[in-house]
Parts: structure tokens; sequence; C-alpha cells
């Protein structure tokens, strides 16, 4: 990573009150060049200069530690990580977590596995399924403290994919842009429900770029009846 990148991305993170040190510096610099790769050759991301990555794919990812602490609980589910955004940088931060990686594109997944093997992470698991098929499973089901989902569904959408996950007083932390009111509107019904409650939703701007976003903070209240999540398509197709 250039030495301009280097100085944005600390000085980012310390925004949120996070101080990287080498490690995560280093981390973060080899996962760089596997995107960097791995857009060229596999179209993965349409974010590619290094100004762009920090601040778009490092620094939003990071924002969820303003609510995330893995002294809470160390179980977190990324639902639609694509090239690993926002689990992978919430990992090299928080190596405590034990993170499960979850996308149904065969194609990303087999690059997440790469991903997490250059980096030597320990303690993530690839799953390469749809979150309505491993919202069913007991391996993966009620077990996580905390799901965090970016740029995949609306909430109403995201809510079944992602609190069959959580346990009671686990939380949903998903990453959206500005103006989210419409769309909280929209999912009230799906969260009572499935046993969601929004408890707040936190704006912030990106640095360095200054695009504004919001981190919507859904709190597991009860558990998710049995019948949820339908089968894989239902929840896009016929939002509750
Ligand atoms: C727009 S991408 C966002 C990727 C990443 N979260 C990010 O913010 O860069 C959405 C991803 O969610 C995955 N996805 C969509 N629906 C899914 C589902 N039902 N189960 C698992 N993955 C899903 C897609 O394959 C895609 O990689």
């Amino acid at each position: 990573m250039d030495p301009e990148s280097v100085i944005s991305l600390r000085k980012g993170a310390a925004n949120w009150g996070l101080e990287l040190g080498s490690r995560e510096l280093a981390l973060f610099s080899r996962f760089m060049e596997s995107l960097s790769a791995g857009a060229a050759r596999h179209n993965l991301t349409a974010i590619t200069t290094p100004r762009e990555i920090v601040a778009k794919h490092f620094l939003d990812s990071l924002a969820g530690l303003l609510v995330i602490d893995p002294a809470a609980g160390t179980r977190i589910i990324d639902v639609g990580s694509g090239a690993g955004f926002p689990g992978l940088p919430l990992k090299i931060v928080r190596p405590e977590l034990k993170l499960t990686l979850l996308e149904s594109s065969r194609k990303k997944a087999d690059f997440l596995e790469a991903v997490v093997g250059e980096l030597g992470l320990e303690g993530v698991q690839v799953t390469g399924r749809r979150a309505e098929e491993a919202g069913r499973d007991p391996a993966h089901r009620g077990t996580y403290h905390w799901a965090v989902a970016r740029a995949v569904a609306p909430v109403s959408v995201l809510s079944e994919y992602c609190l069959p996950f959580l346990r009671v007083r686990g939380v949903l932390v998903a990453y959206k842009g500005p103006e989210i009111g419409a769309e909280l509107e929209q999912a009230r019904r799906a969260l009572e429900i499935l046993g969601g409650a929004v408890r707040e939703v936190l704006e912030f701007t990106l640095p360095g770029v200054d695009d504004r976003r919001s981190l919507v903070v859904i709190d597991k209240t009860a558990p998710t009846p049995e019948r949820f999540p339908r089968r894989a398509g239902m929840a896009a197709k016929r939002p509750l």
C-alpha cells in the first residue's frame, strides 16, 4: 500500500477511535493487493483505486466497530460478504472475532478462501451458501452474537436473511447509505414477525471521500419463528 493510503487509513481509523499498528497495516496492505489482483481477474469490485479502497471498503467496514464489541460475544457472520466486506476488516482489527463469511457466489467464495489463506487469518470460516439455506442449519441458526451485511438487500429482506442466525440479544448491524427512514418504515412488519427491533441509526461521513453513510442497529428481541427464512428467493420476491 502506498504511503498516502497508509496515512489516510490510519487517520480514518483514528476517527473511529481505532489505533492501527504494523500488524494491521501489513494485513490491510496484503488485502489490498489481493483485491486489486482479484478485481482485474474476476471483476470482483468496482472500487479499485487505493484511495477508494481505503475509504469505501476498509474504513466503511471498520465503522461497525462503533457498535460491535467482542467483549459482548465473538461469533459474527457477514451475510453476502462479496470480496470480504465488512467482515474481513473487522477481523483484521479485532482478531478475537470468530468470523463466518457467507457468500452464495462460488467465484466470490473461492476468492474469500484464497484471501483468508493469504492473510493467514485464523478463526474464519467461508461458507459458499445462500443465507436462506444456512439460516436453517443448526450449526449456524441462533448461534451468532453479531450479524453484519452491506449492500445486500433492503432491511425488510435483510432481516429475514440475518435475524435467524442471531441468538436472542444478538445484534444485526446493517451498513446503509443516508436517508434510511422510508426503508425502515417498510421493514416494520418484517422486524416484528422475525423478532427484531431497531435500536438506533448511527450516521457518519466517510473520511477522505465525504460520503454519508449510516449503520442501522437492530436488536434480536425474540426467537425467529421456525418457518423463517423461507425458501431461497422468497424473501426478496415477497418481502414480509
Ligand atoms: C452488492 S454485493 C455486496 C458485497 C459486500 N457485502 C460489499 O459490501 O462489498 C452483494 C453480495 O451478496 C451476495 N448475496 C446476495 N443474496 C445472497 C443470499 N441470499 N445469500 C448469500 N449471499 C447473497 C451476492 O452474491 C453478492 O456477492
